[in-house]
């Protein structure tokens, strides 16, 4: 697994040699060892996956509060999306800045996304779909979310916003004095 540093402080993209033979190919896809550095001492301690049919929907911008924050770890099994970070850590040199990846099945990347950042990703490519491994469960009450066309942000996506659900419709902007998310 080779890992390969963002602008943004402990994003980080996973690139995973497949072996591929006549059968087919075979890939390890998440390693505690080799990802110790990003994940911790961390367990994933939840599966999910999405499927999104339309090109151009938008699911995002997501994250949880502590004391429920997460890693989450994100790839691309199906289609074609750009994924985006967006760093809330209080503390972090990056505070506010956001960087967005291209996940596909082809290309086999996957994003590790810690705990204080928001996620969110564009669909590019129709019946795309999107698995994650968390390392803290789901928790409602914790759930937070930011506009994915916040201005004082400004996400520059690749295609006008389609599909959105209605929760994502209404995150509310970041207010002004917003100090972000302390850890
Ligand atoms: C995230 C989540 C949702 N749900 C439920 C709540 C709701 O009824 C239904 C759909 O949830 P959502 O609309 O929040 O699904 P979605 O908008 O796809 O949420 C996801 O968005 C991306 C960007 C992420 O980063 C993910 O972590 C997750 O937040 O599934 C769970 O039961 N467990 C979960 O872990």
């Amino acid at each position: 697994m080779k890992q390969l540093p963002t602008p943004l402080a402990g994003v980080v993209v996973v690139e995973t040699q497949a072996f591929q033979d006549s059968r087919g190919g075979f890939a390890r896809w998440f390693c505690e060892d080799e990802l110790a550095q990003a994940v911790g001492a961390r367990r994933i301690v939840q599966i999910n996956h999405s499927l999104t049919h339309s090109v151009g929907a938008v699911r995002g911008l997501h994250y949880q509060r502590p004391p429920h924050a997460e890693t989450k770890l994100v790839r691309c099994l199906r289609g074609r999306v750009w994924d985006v970070v967006l760093d809330l850590r209080t503390d972090s040199p990056t505070f506010l800045q956001w960087h967005a990846e291209e996940l596909s099945a082809d290309n086999a990347r996957m994003l590790v996304i810690p705990e204080g950042c928001a996620h969110g990703f564009q669909v590019l490519e129709a019946a795309s779909e999107l698995l994650y491994l968390h390392t803290a469960a789901y928790c409602p009450e914790a759930e937070a979310g930011v506009s994915p066309t916040d201005p004082a942000v400004q996400i520059a996506w690749p295609l006008p916003i389609g599909d959105l659900s209605a929760r994502d419709s209404q995150h509310p902007a970041l207010p002004p004095d917003f100090r972000g998310i302390a850890l």
